[in-house]
């Protein structure tokens, strides 16, 4: 198989943050981003209230992300505004101009399971997209099901920056950061002891997991 290059560091992503300690925890273990859920089928949906005690709870540098699925664009704007994430995730069948509209990067969130898309395919449907989140669950279903990705659909040529998705846990981002290098991991269900509910120990393990990982990809390549 083609050796591709390691990245420096992969960004870590925190999913389905409910409760402020726990985004306090992912801050200080280093975790670049939290991600609140706003999509109604979510087993991790938050409140504005909670939302806002999450926000304050992070520090500078770490990134909020609000993720929505098929919510209306009032819901966004109320969300934006009481919430002042980062960046934005949709994981609906939001197409570009409805994500791109509230002046926000954002990331556009693709089940793949059984529809593989081309690189091209996905940067010709979402043209502002920041990036991806490339999820193992099927097309129009909520993520945050545990469903691991098939390595086989991860568009090979894929030119912006992609978080893998879907099944991962301490047990299994290594390989899958061997295997495919994304430029960031995207985890819920695998850092969590309940939906919503995160672990402090399943936390830890998951990030020095990818630290491991990455020190191990250096290390192959010859890098410091
Ligand atoms: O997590 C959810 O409840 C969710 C609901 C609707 C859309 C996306 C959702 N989560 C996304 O799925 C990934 C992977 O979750 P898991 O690790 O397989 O449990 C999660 O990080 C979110 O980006």
């Amino acid at each position: 198989m083609h050796e591709l290059p390691p990245r420096m560091r992969t960004r870590i992503k925190f999913c389905g943050v409910t409760r402020p300690g726990d985004a306090r925890l992912a801050a200080e273990l280093g975790v670049d981003a939290v991600g609140v859920i706003f999509a109604a089928r979510s087993r991790r949906r938050v409140d504005l209230a909670t939302v806002t005690a999450v926000r304050e709870a992070l520090p500078p540098l770490v990134a909020l992300v609000a993720l929505f699925m098929d919510n209306s664009e009032q819901e966004v704007r109320r969300a934006i505004r009481l919430a002042r994430p980062t960046l934005l995730q949709f994981h609906g069948s939001e197409d570009d101009a409805f994500c791109r509209q509230f002046g926000l990067p954002y990331l556009k969130g693709v089940g793949l399971a059984g529809t593989p898309m081309t690189a091209q395919g996905l940067c010709a449907r979402w043209p502002h997209a920041a990036g991806f989140v490339l999820d193992g669950h099927a097309p129009g279903e909520p993520g945050g099901s545990g469903q691991r990705l098939d390595a086989a659909s991860v568009p090979a040529d894929l030119d912006r920056p992609w978080l893998l998705a879907g099944g991962l846990t301490a047990d299994t981002v290594a390989m899958a950061i061997h295997a495919l290098r994304p430029w960031g991991v995207d985890v819920a269900g695998g850092i969590e002891v309940a939906p919503g509910i995160k672990d402090g120990d399943k936390m830890r393990r998951f990030v020095a997991a990818v630290r491991a990982a990455d020190v191990q990809a250096h290390a192959a390549a010859g890098i410091g």
